[in-house]
């Protein structure tokens, strides 16, 4: 693995680290720059452009130059069609992603993010970036919004999800998606933080064979569907916009699904260590064939 460039660190993450009025100054940040008119349409000076304020002004909880180079890397070789990211905050991995994805010959990249305020800012950037034509962005809570796209005809097979939101919500968003046959054997996860804060339960599922999905007898502890090996913070980080968290835990997805999952390891743009579960749907088992005892 590749060493952490100090120079590129971003701003200490304080105990209050968004949501607090710095996504608006951070388009006022972009809006005002000298040069704002060779930024226009250049996906990689806007994100120079968040960098910059990220290091200079405030810490952003983007994915980072790092990990992001990891998901960049795989849509060049896989060449997805339709990509679908479960949390937007002010357009990074959007804009980073959504470029590689044309770039890659795909056709669709939705962003979808429940925070009104933050959907105007990565509305906004990614207008900016010039690439409105490719990028959809959807407001709105990730399973409300997965099934209405679902619904509406508008998604049928997502064949790359980056998952970055709220992290008790990565195995049930997951679930409804195998439920609706988004997810399907070509489909790819890539998901974000599974170090830094960590997401056992997910690492779990996704890791786990069709047997030992089908075995599982014991239900997760847990309080409003979320598992209690999430730290408070983590569980609690929506509660005071969004208030408490209902998961829905009676999901059970589509455990004949054949997942084949690694872990790369990289950095958070702090320099804080972490990585990003890279997982591969490359099957699916026969109904049946590991009926529990
Ligand atoms: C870590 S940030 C995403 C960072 C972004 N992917 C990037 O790298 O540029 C997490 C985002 O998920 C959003 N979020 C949290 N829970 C959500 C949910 N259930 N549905 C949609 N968005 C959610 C938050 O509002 C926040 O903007």
């Amino acid at each position: 693995m590749a060493k952490f460039d100090p120079r590129k660190k971003y701003k200490e993450q304080e105990e209050i680290f968004f949501d607090d009025g710095r996504e608006m100054e951070l388009l006022q940040f972009i809006y005002n720059k000298q040069d704002l008119e060779d930024i226009r349409g250049s996906p990689h000076k806007v994100l120079a452009a968040i960098d910059e304020f990220a290091r200079t002004q405030k810490y952003l909880m983007n994915v980072g130059e790092d990990k992001g180079r990891i998901i960049t890397d795989l849509i060049a070789g896989f060449k997805p069609q339709v990509m679908v990211e479960l949390g937007g905050y002010v357009g990074y991995s959007c804009i980073l992603f959504g470029n590689a994805l044309r770039k890659a010959g795909g056709k669709r990249y939705f962003s979808l993010e429940r925070h009104p305020d933050f959907v105007t800012v990565i509305s906004s950037l990614v207008d900016l970036a010039g690439l409105s034509d490719i990028v959809q962005v959807i407001e709105g809570p990730s399973d409300a919004s997965i099934k209405e796209l679902h619904a509406t005809g508008t998604l049928q097979h997502i064949d790359l999800m980056f998952l970055d939101h709220y992290k008790p919500a990565y195995t049930t968003d997951l679930k409804l998606c195998e439920e609706l046959k988004l997810i399907a054997p070509g489909s790819v996860l890539a998901a974000d933080n599974v170090i830094k804060p960590g997401n056992p339960p997910y690492l779990e599922y996704v890791r786990s064979s069709v047997k030992q999905k089908k075995q599982v007898t014991k239900a997760a502890q847990t309080v409003n569907g979320v598992d209690t090996r999430f730290a408070n913070r983590t569980a609690n980080q929506y509660l005071q916009r969004e208030g408490e968290a209902k998961l829905d835990e009676t999901r059970v997805g589509n455990p004949l699904l054949i997942y084949e999952s690694r872990l790369v390891h990289s950095f958070e743009p702090s320099g804080v260590p972490d990585g990003v579960e890279i997982t591969r749907c490359i099957g699916v088992a026969e109904a049946g064939s590991y009926a529990p005892a």
